[in-house]
């Protein structure tokens, strides 16, 4: 049989763990404060904006669109691309033909493109519909990089 705690040993221990308890339930509030904070500030922060970077070689742009969704206020004028002296070819020496077809962005024309000496190759000409969002033309651009690489 163990003797029993002294008389003032037993105010003391109840001190210590009403002590402990309450900083545990200040530690608790404190961490449940912090948690729903931190996730109002993810939920108000704004997705990353689309990035267009220009490729090594290439005065095309490298898409990197991490915002897939179409977004109406991206559906602005867009200034020219520039131009890739490498891939461009003359305008004057093609002529549109009619519609073969049509996707999410784009619609493709066959056209006649005319071969020095004389003579037409037929090709096909892939061009955005009207009133293209910004999101369209990286999608077409991505297509076009992908293409020069040789991987469509
Ligand atoms: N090089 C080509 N030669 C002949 N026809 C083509 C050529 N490229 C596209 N087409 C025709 O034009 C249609 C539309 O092509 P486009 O690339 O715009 O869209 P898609 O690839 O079918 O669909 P999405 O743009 O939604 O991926 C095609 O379904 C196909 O019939």
């Amino acid at each position: 049989m163990s003797s029993p705690a002294p008389p003032l040993l037993v105010p003391v221990l109840v001190a210590a763990l009403v002590s402990v308890l309450s900083a545990l339930a200040v530690l608790l509030t404190l961490w449940v404060i912090s948690t729903f904070c931190c996730r109002r500030r993810a939920i108000q922060t704004p997705p990353p904006p689309v990035q267009v970077e220009h490729g090594p070689d290439s005065l095309l742009p490298v898409v990197r669109d991490e915002q897939p969704m179409r977004d109406p206020e991206s559906c602005l004028p867009l200034d020219p691309r520039p131009l890739d002296p490498a891939w461009e070819l003359d305008r004057q020496r093609l002529k549109l033909g009619s519609s073969i077809g049509e996707g999410y962005y784009g619609r493709v024309l066959s056209a006649k493109f005319s071969v020095p000496g004389g003579g037409s190759d037929p090709v096909a000409v892939k061009m955005l519909k009207n009133n293209f969002c910004k999101a369209d033309l990286m999608d077409l651009v991505s297509e076009i990089e992908f293409m020069k690489q040789g991987l469509l």
